[in-house]
């Protein structure tokens, strides 16, 4: 699937902005993104429920725009389930191919080998209200999976469930990915999610994409600062590009200090940036590099302690300090020194959003 330049516009209000994305054969996509950032709008325009209002959307190399949702072989799959609830469980798997006109011998099978795939064999008798949410989820997913259709799209179809059968669910759903190959896009707001299922992710902001990434990626090299803030968390101190030599820029913070970073883009001599450099990587150390820093707030995180700091020539900063490598014997008020490795950081376009 190939979106090129695809807009998608209610009155004034523009819900995608110039959207470019691939969907590669057989890969698990996740579109994340706050609410409100166009996930499911992108989605709806994949299934065929609405369409762009400007740009194309191609399948196989054949544009689909105009193509009604029943006639491009797609499973979809909500948070609420939506089985009907009438039906028997089996009689719910059984319906898609019902209509698409499927023998009655061979149904039967596909619905039992639908039901083993997801672990509920022997369960086709029941009618969804016997089933707990985690099952009714599975069944749904059986639903989209058993017609054998080219694409499956997911729109949060964990978001209802509890933390453990959320996670054990996302182990579930890999595992029946890697061994059915078909291609999967999955809608989530859930930034760890994101990273634990998907072989790339497409983050969207106010309708924009901003970076379509495998999840190391997006980690360990995000394009923009809000793709350096919504994944993980990141410090992001405000300065200006003083210099360039090679890929490294010298960065003048607006605190005063210069810091030698990797960039992001091509920025120029004069551009504003922002630095990212993620919490877990400043310490408490000394040396000539190490900052003089003053401890303004401490939160307890069970494996970790998350420090925040003032420190003279760079501004506010958060530390991660593990528990056990010295973070409670930082308290409030303590002067300390913090070392910031210059070879993490990164350099980011100040674009607005973030
Ligand atoms: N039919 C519509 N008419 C007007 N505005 C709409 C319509 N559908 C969506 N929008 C707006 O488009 C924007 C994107 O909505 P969308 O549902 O794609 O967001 P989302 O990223 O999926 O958010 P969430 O995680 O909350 O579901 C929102 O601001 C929403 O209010």
């Amino acid at each position: 699937m190939r979106f090129s330049g695809v807009s998608k516009h209610y009155g004034a209000f523009r819900a995608l902005c110039d959207i470019d994305l691939e969907i590669q054969r057989g890969e698990f996509l996740t579109l994340l993104g706050p609410s409100g950032s166009g996930k499911t709008t992108s989605l709806m325009l994949l299934a065929g429920f609405d369409s762009p209002t400007t740009g194309t959307i191609e399948m196989d190399g054949t544009r689909i725009e105009g193509l009604p949702a029943h006639k491009r072989d797609i499973g979809v799959v909500f948070q609420n389930y939506a089985l009907f609830p009438h039906l028997t469980v089996a009689e719910n798997l059984a319906f898609p191919l019902t209509v698409r006109r499927v023998s009655k011998a061979e149904i039967g099978e596909r619905v039992e080998k639908a039901l083993s795939l997801v672990h509920l064999d022997g369960m086709g008798g029941r009618k969804p209200s016997q089933l707990s949410g985690g099952q009714q989820q599975r069944v749904a997913l059986a639903r989209a999976i058993i017609f054998k259709p080219r694409l499956i799209l997911l729109d949060e179809p964990l978001g209802a469930l509890d933390k453990n059968l959320r996670e054990h669910m996302q182990a579930e759903l890999k595992h029946l990915h890697r061994q059915l190959g078909i291609t999967m896009v999955f809608v989530t707001h859930d930034q760890s999610e994101a990273l634990n299922l998907s072989d790339r992710v497409a983050v969207f902001n106010k309708g924009r994409l901003e970076q379509v990434d495998a999840p190391e990626l997006l980690y360990e090299r995000p394009c923009t600062p809000f793709v350096a803030s919504f994944i993980g968390e990141n410090n992001l101190l405000d300065g200006r590009v003083e210099a360039l030599t090679g890929g490294l820029a010298a960065i003048r913070l607006e605190a005063g200090t210069v810091l030698n970073t990797k960039v992001a883009g091509r920025p120029a001599v004069g551009d504003r940036v922002k630095v990212g450099i993620r919490p877990e990587h400043v310490t408490v150390g000394q040396g000539k590099s190490a900052f003089a820093a003053r401890v303004v707030e401490i939160s307890y995180l069970g494996d970790t302690r998350r420090v925040a700091v003032e420190c003279g020539g760079i501004g506010r900063l958060t530390l991660k300090i593990p528990t056990g490598a010295g973070a409670d014997r930082v308290g409030i008020a303590d002067e300390i020194r913090v070392v910031i490795p210059e070879a993490l950081c990164r350099a980011l376009p100040d674009t607005d959003g973030a």
